[in-house]
Protein backbone atom coordinates (compact mmCIF):
# COMPACT_ATOMS: atom_id res chain seq x y z
CA UNK A 1 0.00 0.00 0.00
CA UNK A 2 1.21 3.66 -0.69
CA UNK A 3 2.65 5.52 2.20
CA UNK A 4 0.63 8.79 2.95
CA UNK A 5 0.89 12.05 4.22
CA UNK A 6 -1.53 13.14 7.08
CA UNK A 7 -3.28 15.35 4.81
CA UNK A 8 -4.89 12.51 2.16
CA UNK A 9 -4.73 9.73 5.13
CA UNK A 10 -8.92 10.86 5.27
CA UNK A 11 -9.80 10.06 2.17
CA UNK A 12 -6.94 7.25 1.57
CA UNK A 13 -8.93 5.66 4.49
CA UNK A 14 -12.47 6.44 2.90
CA UNK A 15 -10.94 4.60 0.02
CA UNK A 16 -9.26 1.81 1.89
CA UNK A 17 -12.24 0.96 3.26
CA UNK A 18 -14.47 1.28 0.46
CA UNK A 19 -12.14 -1.70 -1.23
CA UNK A 20 -12.45 -3.58 2.44
CA UNK A 21 -16.10 -3.04 2.24
CA UNK A 22 -15.97 -4.87 -1.47
CA UNK A 23 -13.81 -7.52 -0.18
CA UNK A 24 -16.46 -8.10 2.43
CA UNK A 25 -18.97 -8.74 -0.14
CA UNK A 26 -17.20 -11.69 -1.51
CA UNK A 27 -16.79 -12.81 2.61
CA UNK A 28 -17.93 -16.35 1.46
CA UNK A 29 -15.14 -17.36 -0.96
CA UNK A 30 -12.14 -19.25 -0.52
CA UNK A 31 -9.24 -17.05 -2.23
CA UNK A 32 -10.76 -14.64 0.24
CA UNK A 33 -7.56 -12.52 1.20
CA UNK A 34 -7.40 -11.98 5.09
CA UNK A 35 -3.77 -10.16 4.94
CA UNK A 36 -4.65 -7.48 2.78
CA UNK A 37 -8.18 -7.24 4.33
CA UNK A 38 -6.28 -6.24 7.50
CA UNK A 39 -3.97 -4.05 5.64
CA UNK A 40 -7.41 -2.12 4.23
CA UNK A 41 -8.98 -2.09 7.71
CA UNK A 42 -5.73 -0.82 9.25
CA UNK A 43 -5.40 -3.92 11.53
CA UNK A 44 -8.76 -4.05 12.57
CA UNK A 45 -9.65 -7.12 10.02
CA UNK A 46 -10.80 -9.26 13.21
CA UNK A 47 -13.09 -6.65 14.54
CA UNK A 48 -14.61 -5.74 11.16
CA UNK A 49 -14.89 -9.29 9.85
CA UNK A 50 -17.08 -10.17 13.16
CA UNK A 51 -19.05 -7.26 13.02
CA UNK A 52 -20.52 -7.50 9.48
CA UNK A 53 -20.86 -11.75 9.67
CA UNK A 54 -22.65 -11.08 12.98
CA UNK A 55 -25.38 -8.56 11.11
CA UNK A 56 -25.35 -11.55 7.67
CA UNK A 57 -26.24 -13.49 10.29
CA UNK A 58 -28.94 -11.96 12.15
CA UNK A 59 -27.48 -12.08 15.12
CA UNK A 60 -27.28 -9.00 16.02
CA UNK A 61 -31.23 -8.47 15.80
CA UNK A 62 -31.92 -12.12 17.16
CA UNK A 63 -29.99 -11.62 20.43
CA UNK A 64 -30.53 -8.18 20.90
CA UNK A 65 -27.21 -7.42 20.89
CA UNK A 66 -25.98 -4.04 22.09
CA UNK A 67 -23.61 -2.75 18.86
CA UNK A 68 -21.51 -0.25 21.80
CA UNK A 69 -20.86 -3.64 23.77
CA UNK A 70 -20.46 -5.59 21.05
CA UNK A 71 -17.76 -3.51 19.78
CA UNK A 72 -16.03 -3.13 23.11
CA UNK A 73 -16.14 -6.97 23.43
CA UNK A 74 -14.31 -7.70 19.93
CA UNK A 75 -11.88 -4.70 20.73
CA UNK A 76 -10.66 -6.09 23.52
CA UNK A 77 -10.49 -9.45 21.60
CA UNK A 78 -8.89 -8.75 18.87
CA UNK A 79 -6.24 -6.64 21.46
CA UNK A 80 -5.44 -9.27 23.36
CA UNK A 81 -4.14 -10.80 20.37
CA UNK A 82 -0.26 -10.14 20.48
CA UNK A 83 -0.19 -8.69 16.74
CA UNK A 84 3.98 -9.62 17.39
CA UNK A 85 3.50 -13.14 17.15
CA UNK A 86 4.63 -14.21 13.24
CA UNK A 87 1.87 -16.54 13.64
CA UNK A 88 -0.78 -16.39 16.67
CA UNK A 89 -2.29 -13.21 16.18
CA UNK A 90 -5.49 -11.66 15.46
CA UNK A 91 -4.99 -12.05 11.86
CA UNK A 92 -4.63 -15.84 12.54
CA UNK A 93 -7.96 -15.49 14.23
CA UNK A 94 -9.68 -13.43 11.54
CA UNK A 95 -8.41 -16.26 9.24
CA UNK A 96 -10.14 -18.95 11.17
CA UNK A 97 -13.27 -16.52 11.53
CA UNK A 98 -13.53 -16.28 7.75
CA UNK A 99 -13.00 -20.30 7.54
CA UNK A 100 -15.29 -21.15 10.23
CA UNK A 101 -18.02 -18.93 8.49
CA UNK A 102 -17.93 -21.03 4.75
CA UNK A 103 -18.28 -24.23 7.16
CA UNK A 104 -21.27 -22.99 8.74
CA UNK A 105 -22.15 -22.00 5.02
CA UNK A 106 -22.04 -25.55 3.67
CA UNK A 107 -25.26 -27.17 2.90
CA UNK A 108 -25.34 -30.05 5.42
CA UNK A 109 -24.84 -27.45 8.20
CA UNK A 110 -26.79 -24.08 7.16
CA UNK A 111 -29.95 -25.95 7.13
CA UNK A 112 -29.79 -27.69 10.65
CA UNK A 113 -27.62 -24.68 12.52
CA UNK A 114 -29.33 -22.52 14.69
CA UNK A 115 -28.64 -18.61 15.29
CA UNK A 116 -27.15 -20.12 19.25
CA UNK A 117 -25.09 -22.52 16.89
CA UNK A 118 -23.97 -19.47 14.44
CA UNK A 119 -23.11 -17.42 17.36
CA UNK A 120 -20.85 -19.98 18.90
CA UNK A 121 -19.37 -20.90 15.72
CA UNK A 122 -18.26 -17.36 14.91
CA UNK A 123 -17.29 -16.72 18.55
CA UNK A 124 -15.34 -19.61 19.66
CA UNK A 125 -13.40 -19.07 16.10
CA UNK A 126 -12.78 -14.94 16.62
CA UNK A 127 -11.02 -16.25 20.26
CA UNK A 128 -9.77 -19.59 19.96
CA UNK A 129 -5.99 -18.02 20.51
CA UNK A 130 -6.28 -15.15 22.38
CA UNK A 131 -3.58 -14.15 24.45
CA UNK A 132 -1.69 -17.11 22.58
CA UNK A 133 2.37 -15.90 24.01
CA UNK A 134 3.81 -17.46 20.66
CA UNK A 135 4.98 -20.74 22.44
CA UNK A 136 3.51 -23.78 23.01
CA UNK A 137 2.23 -25.93 26.02
CA UNK A 138 5.66 -27.97 26.27
CA UNK A 139 7.56 -24.57 26.62
CA UNK A 140 5.24 -23.18 29.53
CA UNK A 141 5.72 -26.48 31.30
CA UNK A 142 9.87 -26.75 31.13
CA UNK A 143 9.64 -22.93 31.93
CA UNK A 144 7.30 -23.46 35.37
CA UNK A 145 5.24 -20.39 33.79
CA UNK A 146 2.12 -19.84 35.90
CA UNK A 147 -0.39 -20.89 33.13
CA UNK A 148 0.91 -24.22 32.85
CA UNK A 149 0.27 -25.12 36.64
CA UNK A 150 -2.55 -23.39 36.50
CA UNK A 151 -4.43 -26.13 34.38
CA UNK A 152 -2.24 -28.47 35.87
CA UNK A 153 -0.37 -29.02 32.13
CA UNK A 154 -3.27 -29.98 30.59
CA UNK A 155 -4.58 -27.68 27.14
CA UNK A 156 -2.88 -25.01 29.28
CA UNK A 157 -3.16 -22.47 26.08
CA UNK A 158 -6.43 -23.75 25.30
CA UNK A 159 -8.15 -22.89 29.19
CA UNK A 160 -6.32 -19.48 29.07
CA UNK A 161 -7.88 -18.77 25.59
CA UNK A 162 -11.32 -19.78 26.83
CA UNK A 163 -11.17 -18.47 30.39
CA UNK A 164 -9.72 -15.03 28.86
CA UNK A 165 -12.77 -15.12 26.40
CA UNK A 166 -14.98 -15.33 29.28
CA UNK A 167 -13.15 -12.44 31.50
CA UNK A 168 -13.68 -10.29 28.71
CA UNK A 169 -17.39 -11.09 27.56
CA UNK A 170 -18.02 -10.35 31.51
CA UNK A 171 -16.38 -7.26 31.40
CA UNK A 172 -18.43 -6.11 28.15
CA UNK A 173 -21.24 -7.09 29.67
CA UNK A 174 -22.10 -8.24 25.87
CA UNK A 175 -24.79 -11.09 27.64
CA UNK A 176 -25.76 -9.82 30.69
CA UNK A 177 -29.30 -8.81 28.88
CA UNK A 178 -30.17 -12.50 28.62
CA UNK A 179 -31.35 -15.31 31.18
CA UNK A 180 -28.76 -16.39 33.50
CA UNK A 181 -28.61 -20.09 32.63
CA UNK A 182 -28.49 -18.95 28.48
CA UNK A 183 -25.25 -16.87 29.01
CA UNK A 184 -23.87 -19.92 31.71
CA UNK A 185 -24.92 -22.42 28.59
CA UNK A 186 -22.56 -20.09 26.08
CA UNK A 187 -19.89 -19.87 28.18
CA UNK A 188 -19.55 -23.54 28.40
CA UNK A 189 -20.13 -24.15 25.36
CA UNK A 190 -17.34 -21.54 23.84
CA UNK A 191 -14.69 -23.36 26.34
CA UNK A 192 -15.60 -27.32 24.72
CA UNK A 193 -15.47 -25.65 21.42
CA UNK A 194 -12.32 -23.91 22.32
CA UNK A 195 -10.64 -26.85 23.92
CA UNK A 196 -11.13 -29.04 21.14
CA UNK A 197 -8.81 -26.99 19.29
CA UNK A 198 -5.73 -28.73 20.75
CA UNK A 199 -4.02 -30.30 18.58
CA UNK A 200 -2.84 -33.37 20.83
CA UNK A 201 -6.61 -34.28 21.33
CA UNK A 202 -6.85 -34.67 17.27
CA UNK A 203 -7.13 -38.74 17.24
CA UNK A 204 -9.48 -38.70 19.57
CA UNK A 205 -11.72 -36.00 17.34
CA UNK A 206 -11.12 -37.80 14.10
CA UNK A 207 -11.78 -41.31 15.41
CA UNK A 208 -15.27 -40.29 17.14
CA UNK A 209 -15.67 -38.35 13.02
CA UNK A 210 -15.21 -41.50 11.44
CA UNK A 211 -17.25 -43.79 13.43
CA UNK A 212 -20.18 -41.41 13.08
CA UNK A 213 -19.53 -41.04 9.16
CA UNK A 214 -18.76 -44.92 8.92
CA UNK A 215 -22.19 -45.44 11.27
CA UNK A 216 -24.08 -42.53 9.39
CA UNK A 217 -25.65 -42.21 12.60
CA UNK A 218 -25.08 -38.42 12.57
CA UNK A 219 -28.31 -36.46 13.16
CA UNK A 220 -27.61 -32.99 13.05
CA UNK A 221 -31.26 -32.50 14.84
CA UNK A 222 -29.99 -33.32 18.18
CA UNK A 223 -27.83 -30.17 19.32
CA UNK A 224 -25.18 -32.74 20.82
CA UNK A 225 -24.18 -33.85 17.10
CA UNK A 226 -24.28 -30.35 16.70
CA UNK A 227 -22.12 -29.00 18.83
CA UNK A 228 -20.03 -32.28 17.99
CA UNK A 229 -19.40 -30.92 14.06
CA UNK A 230 -18.99 -27.49 15.38
CA UNK A 231 -15.89 -28.98 17.30
CA UNK A 232 -14.85 -30.24 14.09
CA UNK A 233 -15.64 -27.02 11.64
CA UNK A 234 -13.09 -25.20 14.30
CA UNK A 235 -10.76 -27.36 14.33
CA UNK A 236 -10.48 -27.90 10.24
CA UNK A 237 -10.93 -23.81 10.10
CA UNK A 238 -7.95 -23.61 12.54
CA UNK A 239 -5.97 -25.49 10.61
CA UNK A 240 -7.07 -24.89 7.10
CA UNK A 241 -4.01 -23.14 5.71
CA UNK A 242 -2.50 -25.31 3.72
CA UNK A 243 -5.73 -25.60 2.36
CA UNK A 244 -5.79 -21.93 0.87
CA UNK A 245 -4.38 -21.35 -2.88
CA UNK A 246 -0.36 -20.98 -2.79
CA UNK A 247 0.36 -18.03 -2.21
CA UNK A 248 -2.03 -17.17 0.90
CA UNK A 249 -0.85 -20.94 2.46
CA UNK A 250 2.71 -19.99 1.48
CA UNK A 251 2.63 -16.93 4.23
CA UNK A 252 1.08 -18.65 7.10
CA UNK A 253 3.42 -21.45 6.60
CA UNK A 254 6.32 -18.99 6.75
CA UNK A 255 4.51 -17.71 9.70
CA UNK A 256 4.29 -20.51 12.09
CA UNK A 257 7.57 -21.88 11.17
CA UNK A 258 9.18 -18.69 12.13
CA UNK A 259 7.12 -18.58 15.64
CA UNK A 260 8.66 -21.85 15.57
CA UNK A 261 12.31 -21.29 15.08
CA UNK A 262 11.53 -17.98 17.81
CA UNK A 263 11.24 -20.50 19.99
CA UNK A 264 13.21 -22.37 19.71
CA UNK A 265 16.09 -19.32 19.62
CA UNK A 266 14.91 -18.92 22.70
CA UNK A 267 15.34 -22.49 24.31
CA UNK A 268 19.03 -22.26 22.50
CA UNK A 269 19.46 -19.12 24.82
CA UNK A 270 17.66 -20.40 27.71
CA UNK A 271 20.19 -23.73 27.40
CA UNK A 272 16.96 -25.94 27.15
CA UNK A 273 16.04 -28.68 24.83
CA UNK A 274 15.25 -27.29 21.58
CA UNK A 275 11.60 -28.75 20.94
CA UNK A 276 10.55 -30.78 17.71
CA UNK A 277 10.61 -28.62 14.62
CA UNK A 278 11.86 -25.59 16.61
CA UNK A 279 15.58 -25.81 14.85
CA UNK A 280 16.07 -23.66 12.25
CA UNK A 281 19.69 -25.50 11.61
CA UNK A 282 18.04 -28.89 10.72
CA UNK A 283 14.04 -28.26 10.50
CA UNK A 284 13.15 -26.94 7.27
CA UNK A 285 9.92 -25.30 6.22
CA UNK A 286 8.95 -27.67 3.22
CA UNK A 287 9.73 -30.54 5.79
CA UNK A 288 7.51 -29.22 8.54
CA UNK A 289 4.50 -28.33 5.86
CA UNK A 290 4.61 -31.91 4.45
CA UNK A 291 4.71 -33.10 7.93
CA UNK A 292 1.92 -31.22 8.98
CA UNK A 293 -0.06 -31.84 5.83
CA UNK A 294 0.53 -35.86 5.94
CA UNK A 295 -0.33 -36.31 9.60
CA UNK A 296 -2.45 -33.22 10.50
CA UNK A 297 -4.79 -31.61 7.75
CA UNK A 298 -4.83 -34.55 5.03
CA UNK A 299 -6.81 -36.91 8.02
CA UNK A 300 -8.98 -34.16 9.22
CA UNK A 301 -10.43 -32.91 5.42
CA UNK A 302 -10.68 -36.47 3.96
CA UNK A 303 -12.92 -36.82 6.82
CA UNK A 304 -14.48 -33.16 6.24
CA UNK A 305 -14.67 -33.89 2.78
CA UNK A 306 -17.04 -37.38 3.78
CA UNK A 307 -19.35 -35.26 6.08
CA UNK A 308 -19.65 -32.62 3.78
CA UNK A 309 -19.78 -34.06 0.44
CA UNK A 310 -20.89 -32.88 -2.20
CA UNK A 311 -18.92 -30.15 -1.83
CA UNK A 312 -17.53 -27.75 -4.32
CA UNK A 313 -15.96 -26.26 -1.11
CA UNK A 314 -14.25 -29.71 -0.20
CA UNK A 315 -13.31 -29.97 -3.15
CA UNK A 316 -11.60 -26.45 -3.99
CA UNK A 317 -9.93 -27.26 -0.49
CA UNK A 318 -8.45 -30.33 -1.40
CA UNK A 319 -6.61 -29.25 -4.59
CA UNK A 320 -5.10 -26.33 -3.33
CA UNK A 321 -4.15 -28.96 -0.13
CA UNK A 322 -2.70 -32.00 -2.82
CA UNK A 323 -0.68 -29.16 -5.24
CA UNK A 324 0.61 -27.24 -2.12
CA UNK A 325 1.67 -30.56 -0.73
CA UNK A 326 3.54 -30.90 -4.07
CA UNK A 327 5.17 -27.68 -4.05
CA UNK A 328 6.28 -28.26 -0.76
CA UNK A 329 8.06 -31.38 -2.07
CA UNK A 330 9.41 -29.96 -5.35
CA UNK A 331 10.77 -26.78 -2.35
CA UNK A 332 12.18 -29.85 -0.06
CA UNK A 333 13.99 -31.21 -2.88
CA UNK A 334 15.78 -27.86 -4.06
CA UNK A 335 16.79 -27.51 -0.41
CA UNK A 336 18.47 -30.83 0.46
CA UNK A 337 20.34 -30.12 -2.99
CA UNK A 338 21.42 -26.72 -1.89
CA UNK A 339 22.23 -28.58 1.61
CA UNK A 340 24.32 -31.03 -0.22
CA UNK A 341 26.03 -28.95 -1.96
CA UNK A 342 27.49 -27.12 1.21
CA UNK A 343 27.66 -30.43 2.58
CA UNK A 344 29.45 -32.10 -0.24
CA UNK A 345 30.46 -35.54 1.51
CA UNK A 346 26.28 -36.19 2.49
CA UNK A 347 24.69 -38.37 -0.78
CA UNK A 348 22.78 -36.45 -3.02
CA UNK A 349 19.07 -37.42 -2.00
CA UNK A 350 15.95 -39.05 -4.38
CA UNK A 351 13.34 -36.24 -4.47
CA UNK A 352 11.45 -38.33 -1.61
CA UNK A 353 8.15 -39.60 -3.21
CA UNK A 354 7.20 -35.94 -3.55
CA UNK A 355 8.63 -36.06 -7.44
CA UNK A 356 5.65 -37.93 -8.89
CA UNK A 357 3.10 -35.05 -7.26
CA UNK A 358 5.37 -32.29 -7.99
CA UNK A 359 4.82 -32.87 -11.51
CA UNK A 360 0.97 -31.96 -11.30
CA UNK A 361 2.12 -28.58 -10.33
CA UNK A 362 1.28 -26.14 -13.22
N1 LIG B 1 1.10 -24.59 8.25
C1 LIG B 1 1.37 -25.12 9.45
N2 LIG B 1 2.52 -25.82 9.62
C2 LIG B 1 2.84 -26.39 10.79
N3 LIG B 1 2.04 -26.30 11.89
C3 LIG B 1 0.90 -25.61 11.78
C4 LIG B 1 0.50 -24.99 10.57
N4 LIG B 1 -0.69 -24.39 10.76
C5 LIG B 1 -1.03 -24.63 12.03
N5 LIG B 1 -0.08 -25.36 12.66
C6 LIG B 1 -0.08 -25.85 14.04
O1 LIG B 1 -1.36 -26.37 14.32
C7 LIG B 1 -1.80 -25.78 15.51
C8 LIG B 1 -3.27 -25.64 15.63
O2 LIG B 1 -3.57 -24.97 16.83
P1 LIG B 1 -2.87 -23.56 17.16
O3 LIG B 1 -3.43 -22.49 16.27
O4 LIG B 1 -2.88 -23.32 18.61
O5 LIG B 1 -1.34 -23.81 16.72
C9 LIG B 1 -1.16 -24.39 15.50
C10 LIG B 1 0.23 -24.72 15.02
O6 LIG B 1 1.00 -25.22 16.07
ZN1 LIG C 1 -5.37 -21.26 16.09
Amino acid sequence: LMPHTPGSLHLLDDDYLGQAAHMLSKVDTWNFDIFLFDRLTNGNSLVTLMCHLFNVCGLIHHFQLDMVKLHRFLGMVQEDYHSHNPYHNAVHAADVTQAMYCYIKETKLAEQLTPLDVFLGLMAAAAHDVDHPGVNQPFLIKTRHHLASLYQNTSVLESHHWRSTVGMLRESGLLSHLPADMSQDIEQQLGSLILATDINRQNEFLITLREHLDNQDMDLQLATHRHFILQIALKCADVCNPCREWELSRQWSERVCEEFYRQGDLERKFDLEISPLCDQQTDSVPAIQIGFISYIVEPLFEEWQRFTEPSMLSQIMMGHLHKNKACWSRLRYVHTLAETKTHPHVEEPEPEGGQEEAEDIP
